[in-house]
């Protein structure tokens, strides 16, 4: 099976054709209001009313409540919920019932035992993205910032998984090489700064992951 591909963190209509032209598989809309890539409840709707069925949309949210998870997951049609925080695998399953929807729970890593605790959501999220855990007071995804992706041979459960964290059209090849992931995920990477994503490097980014 083909890479698949996750561009994360799109706010135009012009940055998501660019994605799906490009061969992406998902899309993120990140629903973190600090965050430079925060998306509106309007600016979902807008952004994602032409999209038909060819790319999954996938909520980013960082220990949101039901109600804020509602009013976007209508907004932006969602596919898939993207939990960012420190969410307990008790909210997980909660998130699921109540929506539906398959959860995709972000593990932060920065030692094996970050990578070990995954076991714990085995029952409750459908996928897990291994992320970097990025510093104190810093924004819990979207940071640019790579971990060691050897610390994932720590991970021996049966969830399906994914990566991210610091990845760019320049090692994103090298990243599925070493880890074996099947899917991989970047903002920061195709951005020319916070938030302002490019469409030639979306193109360079899916390129590389395809021919990986
Ligand atoms: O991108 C953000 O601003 C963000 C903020 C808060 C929580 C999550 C966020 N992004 C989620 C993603 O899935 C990113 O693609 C992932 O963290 C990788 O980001 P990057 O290292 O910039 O490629």
């Amino acid at each position: 099976m083909p890479n698949q591909i996750k561009i994360c963190g799109l706010t135009t209509p012009e940055t998501i054709a660019a994605s799906i032209d490009a061969g992406a598989t998902h899309i993120g809309l990140n629903f973190y209001p600090p965050s430079p890539r925060f998306v509106s409840v309007s600016t979902a709707a807008q952004i994602v009313s032409n999209i038909g069925n060819e790319i999954s949309k996938v909520g980013v949210f960082v220990d949101a409540t039901d109600g804020f998870i509602e009013q976007n997951l209508r907004a932006g049609a969602l596919d898939i919920l993207q939990l960012h925080g420190k969410e307990t695998p008790d909210r997980v399953r909660e998130v699921k019932a109540k929506f539906g929807l398959p959860v995709w729970k972000v593990l932060s890593v920065e030692t094996a035992e970050d990578v070990t605790k995954a076991v714990r959501y085995a029952d409750v999220a459908d996928f897990l993205l291994f992320d970097t855990k990025t510093p104190k007071g810093a924004l819990p995804g979207g940071m640019g910032l790579g971990f060691d992706w050897g610390l994932l041979e720590a991970y021996d459960g049966a969830l399906p998984w994914g990566l991210a964290g610091g990845l760019t059209p320049e090692n994103v090849a090298e990243a599925i090489r070493q880890t074996g992931t099947t899917l991989v995920d970047t903002s920061s990477g195709v951005e020319t700064a916070p938030g302002i994503k490019d469409v030639d490097l979306i193109a360079a980014f899916c390129k590389a992951a395809r021919e990986a």
